[in-house]
């Protein structure tokens, strides 16, 4: 199967170039940027040696002649539009930007840009892949889930399709590696200013809690409104979801255990921590997986739950290959069995 990258100077785009490189049925057939006169490997010396391709101009009537999907790894803002030059075209699309999780004048309100249509919106499936299987597997246009909602939603969704837990007490305190912010240069992510440093962003404003929110009532509709924190942290990759609920009733921490460790025992990338046993961002760096350790509070009736992933693998490229893995029939974890990066 031919794929094509457009974005692929980004840190998305070379975390597509890491797997599909080893993918034993995709073939990179083309690289695109706008900066069409360089050859990857000008803008990433790690690649020399490896892969020397030119990046080439983005043509979508082209690529959809010449492949058989293409991953748009392009900002939010950007991506809207060139899915609406793919969509009627004989070729499958991943996006990994926020342009397609949600209705055009929620996408308004939260990204402060302007939505591409409801109509190339409405086509797409979220591509939250552990919860969404059947309907990726069928998909033509997939919207791949943001890095903060993928490590919160994987860790919720156990309690919250059970009805488990009160409607209107979630929240949810989140951490991302540096990388989570892409290439380009900004102030916040400079080294002088992030490093030994620990930085809260957009307190309840972030452009990622409807998303959570959207997917939340998909599992039940009566859940209210989260309480959603992100933050900052001197790291290169990784992100820390924790997550609080309140239990309606009592249970303990075992039983929940065993709860998560049945909802997800067909979930090759989800792994669920022993009681006691809590997971930390660098135990899945550079693989695909989200570990979930969780405790409940007796005194409080309060459950922690901790989901770490790394963000460029489950919280974009790697979830984007997972789910493109389906759409044409695959396993799942087809090229994505890498170990994690320790230390
Ligand atoms: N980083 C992360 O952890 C995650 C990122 N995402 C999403 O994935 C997408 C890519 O993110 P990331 O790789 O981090 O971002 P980067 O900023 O690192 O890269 C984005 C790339 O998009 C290309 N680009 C920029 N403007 C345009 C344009 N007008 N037309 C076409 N291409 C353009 C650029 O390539 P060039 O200059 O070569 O054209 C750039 O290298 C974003 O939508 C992001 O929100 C989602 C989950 C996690
Ligand atoms: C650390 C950091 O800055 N992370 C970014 C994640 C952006 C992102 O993934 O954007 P989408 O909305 O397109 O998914 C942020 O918090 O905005």
């Amino acid at each position: 199967m031919k794929a094509s990258i457009i974005g692929t100077t980004g840190y998305g785009g070379a975390e597509l170039l890491r797997i599909l490189k080893n993918h034993p049925e995709f073939e990179i057939s083309s690289i695109h940027s706008t900066r069409d006169n360089l050859a990857i490997s000008d803008e990433y010396p790690h690649l020399i040696g490896i892969m020397n391709d030119q990046l080439q101009k983005i043509e979508p009537e082209k690529i959809s002649e010449s492949a058989d999907i293409v991953f748009l790894a392009t900002p939010s803002g950007v991506s809207g539009e060139l899915a609406a030059q793919f969509v009627n075209k004989n070729i499958k699309i991943v996006d990994l930007s926020g342009d397609l999780r949600l209705p055009a004048s929620e996408y308004k309100q939260w990204y402060k840009k302007e939505p591409t249509s409801d109509e190339v919106i409405n086509q797409a499936v979220y591509g939250l892949t552990e919860w969404n299987r059947d309907i990726v597997k069928d998909s033509h246009l997939i919207s791949n889930p943001g890095c903060y909602p993928t490590a919160t939603l994987l860790g919720l969704a156990p309690v919250v399709v059970e009805q488990l837990i009160e409607k209107d007490q979630i929240i949810i305190d989140a951490k991302s590696g540096i990388s989570g912010a892409g290439r380009s240069l900004s102030r916040t992510s400079s080294f002088a200013e992030a490093n030994e440093n620990f930085t809260a962003y957009k307190v309840n404003q972030h452009q990622h809690t409807p998303e959570i929110e959207q997917q939340l009532k998909v599992w039940n509709k009566e859940m209210e409104a989260i309480t959603f924190t992100t933050q900052l942290l001197p790291i290169t990759r990784g992100i820390m979801a924790t997550c609080y609920v309140k239990l309606k009733e009592n249970y303990s921490t075992k039983q929940l255990v065993e709860l998560y460790e049945h909802t997800y025992q067909q979930s090759p990338f989800v792994r669920v921590r022993p009681v006691g046993n809590y997971p930390s961002v660098k135990e899945v760096a550079g693989s695909n997986y989200c570990d979930i350790g969780l405790h409940i509070d007796e005194r409080t009736g309060r459950m922690t739950i901790i989901s770490v992933i790394d963000n460029l693998m489950k919280g974009a490229a790697g979830q984007a290959v997972q789910n493109a893995n389906l759409m044409f029939g695959m396993e799942e974890t087809t090229g994505l069995e890498m170990t994690p990066l320790y230390p």
